[in-house]
């Protein structure tokens, strides 16, 4: 999408994608990526989401990259943290504890401002990428993160039921993605629900991609 549309949607705080509790898929899930405390998680297009803290709080070191200065600093302001705040390669970095954010564009972050990554965790924002963008977004999350393995949250709905975002991307559609990157194993498919639910049905499913 033009990047004027999700900066209108945070300053309009029309942000129904977030959620409050946090992802119920992730939090039942996520130790089938077996990770060590200390192992670092990648969220590209994080948001403020909650998960971003429940994923510290399980030991992980968290980066993140949101393009919203403004989703950034709300989520140090909204947990009580106060980040050190650096500018690096046409970025601003925030760093409190084990958590580390970028504002910006995620087509502008390097594999060398990024650093290691073990794991990756892609909720709404593969299905946050038009069609004309997903195949740039996918190879160069692959890329940046030397091919970590993913947990990845996807929709899968008649797209003729509403537009995105997000958008359906059924498995077909990750498999030709991901080609020769990573295998895609099920995890878990639930019924959508929330606001989304309002606009259609379809499923909500958890994957892991291994490389
Ligand atoms: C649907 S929201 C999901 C946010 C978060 N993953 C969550 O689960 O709450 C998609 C987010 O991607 C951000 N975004 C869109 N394009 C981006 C880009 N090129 N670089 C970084 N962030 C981007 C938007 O500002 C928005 O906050």
């Amino acid at each position: 999408m033009d990047p004027n549309f999700w900066h209108q949607r945070w300053q309009d705080n029309k942000i129904a994608f977030h959620e409050a509790e946090g992802n119920a898929l992730l939090s039942s899930h996520f130790h089938l990526l077996s990770l060590q405390k200390g192992d670092r998680v990648f969220i590209p297009l994080c948001g403020k989401s909650n998960d971003i803290g429940w994923l510290a709080g399980q030991g992980c070191r968290v980066v993140g990259i949101e393009l919203s200065q403004a989703a950034v600093e709300a989520f140090f302001a909204e947990n009580g943290l106060e980040a050190e705040v650096s500018r690096v390669g046409g970025l601003r970095r925030y760093r409190s504890g084990p958590i580390e954010l970028f504002a910006g564009d995620f087509f502008k972050l390097s594999k060398e401002l990024l650093g290691p990554v073990d794991a990756i965790y892609d909720r709404a924002a593969l299905v946050a990428m038009p069609e004309r963008m997903r195949t740039s977004y996918a190879h160069h999350l692959a890329k940046l993160s030397g091919n970590a393995p993913q947990f990845l949250i996807t929709f899968d709905y008649d797209q003729s039921q509403t537009e995105g975002p997000p958008f359906s991307v059924p498995a077909e559609t990750i498999d030709r993605l991901y080609e020769g990157i990573y295998r895609r194993e099920p995890v878990a498919s639930v019924e959508i629900a929330g606001p989304l639910a309002e606009r259609c049905s379809g499923t909500e499913n958890a994957w892991l991609l291994r490389p």
